[in-house]
């Protein structure tokens, strides 16, 4: 299969319009120089910006709503997407008692701040969770009651459906315990034939005094790939992440682990390759605006702190939506889009893919974007990841329906 990206075009010589027939109707919509923060907006009825300010014009709010009727059979056809439960990524949230487990799913997935997870009961039960990111990405989390001791005895129960374990490791507590538990953790699903990914978050990292966070960071991975080795484990399948829930490092570690889980990464990786290149920009992200993982970025190296304006444009973004948007309609809609200029001389700029997911562009000022070309490739980009995750759907159904022939045959 093909995963370049059809119709991208690149740069212009120079800043000028692109003047040919494929240029995409929000040509209309978006005047081709760059606004200011948080002037573009979903619906009429919500925050304007300064070329929708005249209600009246009869022209724009068709085309409004021809935008507004597009976006809701994209939002259908989105709906249309299925995912086999079979095929859905089993992740199991593992650790000591107290290790920050709950915490981790309520902030990212359920808005909840903080300072409020201090008062989080323990888990008794085990609870599942259907997550979405970004319309397409489905998987299921169970967090479940952490053992207050190394002891096996539950995650024998746990683990065999596990597909990924994300393994907390609270790192401001003595941590003797908790890596005996994600050794024997290891070996036991190596010893029954689970070849699954260890993802540990070494976790409550804003607990420890900024010089000592890399040499305890290395003595964990250290002491860990040393203990395997003894057990003749050789080449696990480990990852290790600095994480907090006071910062954005939680946000960009499980977005490492959503990627992890999607058979689309590469692709959408060398698609987001073809645009920066031809257009011409820093970076571009794939983000999901409601719990701020990144499904995806170009392969450039990513500076963290990148990532983390990135979080902060959502944000802004969604913040503005919230207190001026309309209180029935979603953040985002076909049309949603702002830009947001840094006195670094860096300019940030967000757009809509779907009800949920946003493109982040980031580019420098001086350099000399066409705009109007950026605009197009960023459509046909929109495009493109749709196709690509509803390809990979239908493949996998029609995979499924010659399966069931073969074995009728
Ligand atoms: N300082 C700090 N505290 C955290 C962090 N993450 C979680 N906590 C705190 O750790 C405590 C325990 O968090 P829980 O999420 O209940 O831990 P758990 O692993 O689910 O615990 P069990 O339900 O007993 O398995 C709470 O008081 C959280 O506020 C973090 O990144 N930094």
């Amino acid at each position: 299969m093909n995963y370049g990206l059809s119709g991208v075009l690149d740069t212009a010589p120079n800043n000028s319009l692109n003047t040919s027939g494929d240029y995409h109707p929000f040509q209309n919509y978006y005047p081709p120089h760059i606004r200011s923060v948080a002037n573009g907006c979903h619906n009429p009825s919500r925050l304007t910006g300064q070329h929708r300010l005249d209600d009246n014009d009869d022209e724009q709010q068709q085309q409004q709503q021809q935008q507004q009727h597009h976006y809701q059979q994209q939002q259908r056809s989105d709906d249309d997407y299925e995912i086999n439960d079979i095929d859905k990524p089993k992740l199991l949230m593992w650790g000591l008692t107290k290790s920050g487990k709950t915490s981790i799913i309520k902030l990212i997935f359920e808005k909840m701040t903080a300072g409020e997870t201090l008062k989080l009961p323990e888990t008794k039960m085990i609870q599942i969770h259907e997550l979405t990111c970004g319309v397409y990405v489905r998987f299921q989390i169970r967090d479940v009651p952490g053992p207050k001791t190394a002891s096996l005895n539950d995650f024998e129960t746990f683990a065999p459906n596990a597909t990924t374990i994300i393994f907390v490791l609270d790192v401001t507590e003595d941590y003797t315990d908790a890596i005996n538990l994600l050794v024997s953790s290891v070996q036991w699903m190596y010893k029954h034939g689970h070849n699954v990914r260890f993802e540990v978050l070494i976790h409550k990292i804003d607990g420890v005094q900024e010089p000592d966070r890399l040499e305890r960071y290395s003595n964990i991975q250290k002491q860990v790939i040393v203990m395997l080795h003894e057990c003749s484990i050789e080449k696990p399948l480990i990852n290790f992440y600095l994480t907090s829930i006071y910062d954005h490092s939680i946000h960009e570690a499980f977005s490492k682990i959503v990627q992890n889980q999607m058979k689309q990464l590469r692709a959408l990786e060398n698609m987001l390759n073809i645009v920066t290149e031809s257009t011409q920009l820093d970076k571009i992200f794939v983000c999901d605006i409601y719990n701020k993982i990144f499904l995806a970025s170009d392969t450039k190296p990513v500076d963290t702190q990148l990532s983390e304006l990135c979080c902060d444009v959502v944000d802004v973004y969604t913040d503005i939506s919230s207190i001026y948007g309309a209180s029935n309609s979603s953040v985002l809609d076909s049309m949603s889009f702002c830009t947001i200029e840094l006195s670094i001389g860096l300019i940030l700029y967000l757009k809509d893919i779907n009800p949920t997911t946003a493109l982040i562009c980031i580019f420098k000022k001086e350099s000399k974007i066409n705009e109007a070309l950026m605009e197009v490739n960023l459509n046909i980009l929109k495009k493109n990841i749709q196709e690509l995750f509803l390809t990979n759907t239908k493949c996998s159904k029609r995979q499924q329906l010659n399966t069931s022939i073969t074995s009728i045959e």
